[in-house]
């Protein structure tokens, strides 16, 4: 299937359920819409929480913020410091539910920049021996950055979301979603606060992964 077309293509009727989702949010109680995606393999497979508060629609749903967000169990789970991934969930949070219509859309298979969680710990290692997180996925054989975005792409068209505000530093992920069919109406910052764990990390991103930071 081409780029471009994928948006236009419904996705079958069994490939998505929901349910609604309590969280507990800075001390509140925060509703959220849990629309859980599958893909082709049972290893693509996504989580979209949407925040709509349709009381504050004026008549029609506003374009909706969105955080299309990379999965990252010892950043999202355990709070690493070696990377910004569980600042810039909270602050999606955040911001998604400060608005009236938001969401994020949360893709466990992009652990590691789509590489998976044990070459991302191989490619950690090397980062402890010198080498930069682009030199390091290149020296686990991986690509610097593996992630397809096609079936993001299809679950915000399902979701009626083809129009968004996409919160992301990562000009390459908005071009990726733009190239499958989403417009891409503003890109809006998400940045972390760095410290002295992930600063190379971050100095890397901007440096020769043309993230804006
Ligand atoms: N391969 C690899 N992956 C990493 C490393 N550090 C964090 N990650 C993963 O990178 C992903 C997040 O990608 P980032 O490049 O930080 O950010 P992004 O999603 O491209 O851009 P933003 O939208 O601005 O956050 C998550 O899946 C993390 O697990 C690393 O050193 N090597």
């Amino acid at each position: 299937m081409k780029s471009g077309t994928l948006t236009s293509v419904k996705l079958p009727a069994d490939w998505s359920v929901e349910t609604i989702l309590p969280i507990e949010f800075q001390g509140q109680e925060l509703m959220l819409e849990a629309h859980a995606y599958r893909g082709e393999t049972d290893e693509e497979q996504i989580l979209a929480l949407v925040h709509r508060d349709a009381a504050k629609f004026n008549g029609s749903a506003p374009i909706p913020v969105v955080r299309v967000h990379s999965g990252c169990v010892t950043g999202d789970i355990f709070h690493s410091l070696r990377c910004d991934c569980y600042q810039q969930l909270q602050a999606a949070l955040k911001i998604i539910s400060d608005v009236p219509y938001g969401a994020i859309i949360y893709v466990p298979y992009h652990e590691g920049r789509g590489i998976g969680l044990f070459k991302k710990i191989q490619a950690y290692a090397l980062q402890d021996q010198g080498l930069d997180t682009v030199e390091a996925n290149i020296e686990v054989g991986a690509p610097i950055d593996s992630r397809d975005y096609g079936l993001t792409a299809r679950v915000l068209a399902d979701l009626q979301m083809p129009e968004i505000k996409l919160l992301s530093n990562n000009p390459a992920k908005e071009q990726a979603l733009k190239s499958h069919g989403i417009r891409v109406v503003e890109r809006l910052p998400i940045v972390a606060m760095p410290n002295k764990f992930n600063k190379r990390y971050l100095e890397t991103k901007r440096a020769r992964m043309a993230h804006k930071l």
